[in-house]
């Protein structure tokens, strides 16, 4: 029986895939960058084909460093950057527009709009999500509006929604694939989570015809299979979910109460709630953890647009820095009290102010702060926001527990600096595990699961291992203190203060 998974993981900024043991181990990888297209102020798109073509590269290079044949492969599962909408043709395949990435801003004001009329209660209660432009449903409206005749070709049942994993299986498949996973629908603002299907109303308030979207599938099951010309034989999609979930997974947060947060391009904290859909009262979303079996496993959700794209910023865009890497050693050099608050609120403030109008700042510039002083407070703005998350998480929870550890993985945990950082201004106990490309090992696991492979998330939960523990060490007065400068900085930048 095959023994190895081969993971995507199509993320906002690289698409990657690893091939994995069955213990989890990764045995080899590619990635490649994806190009980021800003056509208008707010705006923020992705070239399909470069997502098609970059999935297809990765896959075909990890496998051949693996040295594995394409029959050696149990399964693929997908995961991928979540809410950033396609539509494509059902003869061609081809996309009829850029994707429309989830930072995209363009629909802010008919998310104002709806909000305006009253629209919000319903949606949030159905979805779990708030009325803000970066789900799909507004982002799937724009694309009928605006590419001529789309919506007459949608009528028609023409054409094909998808988030990137549905794309990207739609590709995998020749064609002959278009489903979804419950952890990707409940990202939309289309789906409601605790019927888990599709809501009508919510298709008629935003004027879909349902033809466009993609059955909804739990995050195992047999999805399709790649045909042999691609890989040079048939290897079965066994898994789908969207990223942050499949982290959650990877992180092995089984439990209700288990939190992990991952720092990439964005942070996203997350918080399994079991089989309730808690409703949160300071703005965090509920959304579906995973689907196994038919059996929904719940999460409430802090998601922060701007965490590594500060570091991008810093290093393309003001070029403070050539590479991300040498913040970890300037903020050892600055300290961690210089005084200097940035808010990279570039597009917006997402979770828990869900500010589509703020815009970023610095503040406390002295005669002396120069460019360490300034990356520094790069790298302690993803804390910041982090504990804006954790603190209202905290709130919601029905026992708060001073007991959180929190399990953190994605591109930036390697910078220690950071993560010690972190520990200090939550005041919680921070893990950071062996592996941390845990989305890539969440879908891993789950094509894992479905193969057979493994039997239930218990043994998942026993492969999971500790690199580094990062204990709280601040001052509480030190840490309140800091902490106070944030807040004040952040009232500062809201536009609704
Ligand atoms: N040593 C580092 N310190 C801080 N940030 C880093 C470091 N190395 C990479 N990053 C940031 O991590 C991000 C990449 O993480 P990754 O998980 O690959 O992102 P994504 O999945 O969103 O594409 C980039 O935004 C980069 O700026
Ligand atoms: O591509 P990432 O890792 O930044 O994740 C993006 C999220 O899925 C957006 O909700």
């Amino acid at each position: 029986m095959p023994q190895y998974l081969l993971a995507i993981d199509q993320g906002t900024t690289s698409t990657r895939a690893i091939v994995f043991d069955a213990e989890g181990v990764p045995v080899a990888s590619a990635q490649r960058e994806l190009h980021q297209y800003f056509p208008r102020s707010g705006w923020v798109e992705h070239d399909p084909e470069e997502i098609w073509q970059g999935t297809l590269a990765v896959c075909r290079e990890a496998l051949w460093k693996s040295g594995l044949r394409a029959g050696q492969i149990a399964g693929i599962g997908i995961a991928n950057q979540r809410e950033t909408t396609l539509v494509w043709e059902a003869d061609s395949g081809m996309a009829i527009h850029p994707a429309i990435v989830w930072q995209d801003r363009r629909t802010a004001q008919r998310c104002a709009e709806l909000q305006s009329a009253g629209h919000e209660q319903r949606i949030t209660a159905a979805t779990g999500l708030l009325l803000d432009p970066y789900f799909s449903a507004s982002k799937l409206a724009w694309i009928l509006d605006n590419v001529p005749g789309a919506r007459a070709r949608a009528r028609r049942g023409e054409l094909r929604f998808g988030t990137v994993d549905s794309f990207l299986l739609w590709r995998l498949t020749g064609g002959r694939s278009h489903r979804t996973d419950a952890a990707n629908a409940s990202r939309t603002l289309l789906f409601d989570i605790h019927a888990q299907q599709w809501d009508e109303e919510l298709l008629r308030l935003f004027d879909l015809p349902a033809s466009l979207l993609p059955p909804v599938q739990d995050c195992t099951a047999e999805f399709g299979a790649t045909p042999a010309k691609l890989f040079g034989a048939p290897i079965p999609i066994l898994a789908m979910a969207g990223d942050q979930q499949a982290a959650l997974f990877g992180q092995a947060c089984f439990r209700p109460g288990m939190v992990k947060s991952t720092y990439g391009t964005g942070c996203f904290m997350i918080r399994n709630t079991g089989d309730i859909p808690v409703v949160s009262r300071n703005r965090l979303l509920t959304t579906v953890a995973y689907r196994l079996q038919g059996r929904v496993t719940y999460a409430v959700e802090g998601s922060i647009f701007v965490a590594g794209a500060a570091l991008q910023w810093l290093r393309d865009g003001v070029q403070l820095i050539r590479h991300a890497q040498e913040s970890e050693s300037l903020a050892e050099q600055a300290g961690d009290s210089c005084g200097v608050y940035l808010v990279p609120a570039f597009t917006g403030l997402g979770a828990p102010y869900w500010d589509p109008q703020a815009r970023g700042a610095i503040f406390g510039l002295t005669r002396d702060t120069g460019i360490k002083e300034i990356v520094t407070a790069g790298l302690q703005s993803v804390c910041y926001q982090s504990r804006d998350l954790l603190e209202a998480m905290q709130m919601d929870a029905a026992t708060p527990s001073d007991k959180t550890v929190l399990r953190v993985d994605g591109g930036m945990v390697v910078n220690n600096w950071l993560v010690q950082f972190l520990a200090d201004i939550l005041g919680v106990a921070v893990e950071r595990p062996r592996v941390i490309e845990t989305t890539a090992l969440g879908v891993a696991y789950l094509a894992a699961l479905q193969a057979g492979i493994y039997s239930d998330v218990q043994q998942i939960a026993r492969l999971w291992r500790n690199q580094q523990r990062f204990e709280p060490r601040m001052e509480s007065e030190r840490r309140t203190r800091l902490y106070a400068g944030w807040l004040n900085a952040v009232q500062r930048v809201r536009s609704q203060r």
